[in-house]
């Protein structure tokens, strides 16, 4: 017999909210049912303040529909639809707190800093640089962690060659993958490439939370988050729930990247996480066959833009064959040509992060209404 979308509402008819005790079925906040198979997955809508207190619905939620005979795996989002910048929110969490500010994200214990890699954009080489400054990080001897949050498009496992899916080590925790030396974890190896619709957008917010929270990380000096390219509502609510030590902004030398750039910038100082810096990508071409350099986007542009921005700049790596097709293949070139002058950049960008994470604390994030 199939699953319908009345036996899930039946089953979550057993949930109840903690304010009001009405059921979660009659609260009309549950959305998106998607069945496939004996794969449930759907969303609990919720004001962005309720996160916290909205955990343990989502959680009986899940076990309520995972008690259902036939339902082989279940997945529950809390979604807010709006990420909590409005002056409404604002006000509304001020009355609920006397110090105003809302509530620093937990730290993930056994992770000592996790910093974001962003792009104001797509397509900018913002996952190649996040995997091969995870790798240049453990070559300095850093115990390093790489978490791909990348849901409108997660390409860790192509960049370092992994395949299969993470096992379960208990309960809902799963093991993270292993290359190269690092814990990786990605919503690629969680979501089939058909399924993303409903996850994309806002459901990435809980995806992530998951991602961080139910993986056995283990010891970690740094994480890095390879975030989904964008300023909008998701990356902003994300850059806000994730308790970042810093963010590392990508871009490539043309006007209109460094334009999207500089709204990455203040997406994230809106939510008070330091700028670690920016890094120019695809920032100088060298001939493979004669070594000539040619500054094929007039290279240059980001670091003019970190002075504008009085943020640090972190380097510059050029765009060469040898990075695409590394990348491309699985073998990340800090891995893999670890001599290369290319890698060398990576590296050379990987000291400077390090030096910056040791001064780096997190203040309380704090909502700015501009
Ligand atoms: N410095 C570089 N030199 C040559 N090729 C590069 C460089 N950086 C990235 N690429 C290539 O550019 C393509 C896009 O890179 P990547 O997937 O890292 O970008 P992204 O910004 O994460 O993209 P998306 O926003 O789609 O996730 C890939 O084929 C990658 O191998």
């Amino acid at each position: 017999m199939s699953l319908s979308q009345a036996d899930i509402l039946r089953a979550l008819e057993l949930v109840k909210l903690p304010a009001s005790g009405q059921s979660l079925a009659a609260s009309g906040r549950v959305a998106d049912i998607l069945i496939d198979g004996g794969k449930v997955i759907f969303a609990i809508g919720i004001d962005a303040t309720e996160a916290h207190a909205m955990e343990p619905v989502r959680r009986a939620a899940e076990s309520a529909v995972g008690g259902l005979p036939g339902v082989t795996q279940v997945l529950v989002g809390l979604t807010a639809d709006k990420a909590p910048a409005s002056a409404g929110m604002q006000a509304r969490q001020q009355a609920h707190r006397p110090g105003g500010a809302p509530p620093k994200p937990a730290g993930v214990p056994g992770v000592r800093q996790i910093i974001a890699v962003a792009s104001g954009k797509g397509g900018v080489g913002k996952s190649t640089t996040a995997a091969n400054l995870a790798v240049a990080l453990a070559t300095l001897g850093l115990k390093v962690g790489v978490l791909d949050s990348d849901i409108y498009g997660p390409s860790m496992p192509k960049i370092f060659g992994i395949a299969g899916k993470p096992q379960i080590v208990s309960g809902r925790t799963l093991a993270p993958m292993e290359a190269y030396g690092l814990k990786v974890m990605s919503i690629g190896f969680l979501v089939d490439e058909e399924t993303p619709m409903i996850w994309r957008g806002p459901m990435v917010i809980s995806a992530i939370t998951q991602m961080l929270r139910e993986v056995a990380w283990g010891d970690l000096d740094v994480l890095v988050v390879d975030m989904p390219p964008g300023t909008g509502d998701a990356q902003l609510t994300m850059a806000q729930q994730v308790p970042l030590a810093g963010a590392v902004i990508v871009s490539t030398p043309q006007d209109l990247a460094l334009l999207d750039a500089r709204r990455g910038v203040a997406m994230f100082r809106k939510v008070a996480v330091p700028i670690l810096g920016l890094v120019e990508n695809m920032s100088y071409f060298i001939c493979p066959e004669c070594g000539h350099r040619s500054d094929i986007f007039a290279h240059g542009g980001a670091r003019h833009e970190a002075e504008r921005l009085g943020v640090p700049f972190l380097g510059e790596i050029p765009l060469a064959m040898p990075i695409r097709e590394t990348s491309d293949g699985g073998r990340p070139i800090v891995a893999s040509e670890p001599q290369s002058a290319h890698a060398k950049a990576y590296l050379a960008l990987a000291r400077q992060v390090q030096a910056s994470l040791g001064g780096a604390t997190r203040a309380a994030p704090r909502i700015v209404i501009e």
